[in-house]
């Protein structure tokens, strides 16, 4: 069901915009993103529906949402445990679990794509959904490299596609990227920015360009870290100790890269080498190569760059 509302746009002085208000959330892979993505919107008021192709890998997506709900609720309800389980039960009575993204779209207002890395995956996702959600259906991708209007290319509603780019751990980080294409319209854009604004996160406008703003600045600076570690000029624990110490980081570019997971970092890489081969800064990594060929993706998989088990 969608709502249809006017308010005034700061940015546009009087101007009156519409947003489509979201209430239903579709939200497609439940790893590391989608999870996050799905404890936000049901612990603001949201109806979730998670999707995965896997009933297991949904079954611990929730489990890990209880999980990490628990131990918010323990902090900011400590002096009023009722309030916090009540709290609780509403946050995961918001959320549902399907295996069947076609089915599951008929009642929402938002789609969410966070699935592997893989422009051909995402097209063929958007594709078939497009012939089955309602028109006022936003479709939005979660995408850390794509182009979204490459995405979007694969349905009729490219006024209703937009990207929304959240990091990782989604329920800590206050940052969504909202990207707009030549073809999103105002109205999905401001629905996007509402969205956004609802889950209580700060926004920032992003041009459909590759890695929008925050990746086309993070990942050279990684890469040439790992440079740095494969020409042997710094270990991967001093360079880790000297990003921390010496800039303030919370992680290093190897805890990072571990925690992102490495066969996401491998698909970012792949796209952009492929789209311009002749530039170092996206050169191909053997160690990052072998790594996720060995599977190590990361804290994900218990092995990356460091050791979890
Ligand atoms: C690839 C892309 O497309 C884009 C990206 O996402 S790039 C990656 C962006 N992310 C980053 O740069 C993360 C950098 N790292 C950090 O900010 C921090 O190390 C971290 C927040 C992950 C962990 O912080 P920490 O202080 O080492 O650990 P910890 O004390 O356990 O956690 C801090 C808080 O976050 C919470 N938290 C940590 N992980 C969480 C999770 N997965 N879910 C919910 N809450 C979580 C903890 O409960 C804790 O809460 P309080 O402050 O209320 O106590
Ligand atoms: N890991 C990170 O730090 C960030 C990742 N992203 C982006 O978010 C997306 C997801 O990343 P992660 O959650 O880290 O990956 P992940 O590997 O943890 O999860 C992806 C999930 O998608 C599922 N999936 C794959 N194809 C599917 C399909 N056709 N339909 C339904 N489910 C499907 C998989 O089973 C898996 O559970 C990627 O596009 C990634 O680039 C964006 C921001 C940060």
């Amino acid at each position: 069901m969608a709502f249809f509302t006017h308010h005034i746009c700061r940015g546009l002085s009087s101007s009156a915009v519409r947003h489509v208000v979201i209430k239903n959330v579709t939200i497609i892979g439940g790893g590391q993103m989608g999870a996050g993505i799905a404890q936000v919107a049901a612990s603001t008021g949201h109806a979730v529906t998670l999707v995965d192709t896997n009933e297991d890998i949904l079954k611990k997506a929730v489990k890990g949402i209880e999980g990490n709900l628990k131990r918010v609720v323990k902090k900011k309800f400590a002096d009023k445990p009722e309030a916090g389980e009540e709290f609780l039960q509403k946050a995961m009575q918001n959320v549902s679990i399907s295996t069947d993204a076609g089915s599951v779209v008929q009642g929402t207002d938002l789609v969410v794509e966070a699935i592997v890395e893989n422009l051909k995956v995402k097209q063929d996702l958007f594709g078939g959904l497009d012939k089955v959600a309602p028109a006022h259906t936003i479709f939005a991708s979660n995408t850390s490299s794509l182009s979204i209007t490459d995405i979007a290319s694969s349905t009729n509603r490219l006024d209703r596609f937009g990207g929304l780019h959240f990091f990782n751990p989604v329920p800590v980080m206050r940052l969504v990227e909202v990207i707009a294409t030549s073809s999103t319209s105002q109205e999905t854009f401001d629905s996007l920015l509402n969205f956004s604004k609802m889950l209580g996160k700060t926004s920032v406008s992003c041009k459909d360009t590759p890695g929008f703003i925050v990746n086309r600045l993070l990942l050279p600076y990684i890469l040439d870290a790992v440079r740095m570690y494969e020409r042997g000029d710094g270990s991967k624990e001093d360079i880790d100790i000297a990003m921390k110490l010496g800039c303030g980081y919370p992680m290093g570019p190897f805890e990072l890269s571990d925690y992102v997971g490495l066969d996401t970092m491998k698909f970012i890489m792949d796209g952009w080498s492929a789209a311009n081969p002749d530039n170092p800064m996206f050169a191909q990594s053997e160690v990052l190569n072998k790594l996720v060929a060995e599977g190590k993706f990361g804290k994900k998989t218990g092995e990356g760059f460091y050791k979890y088990k």
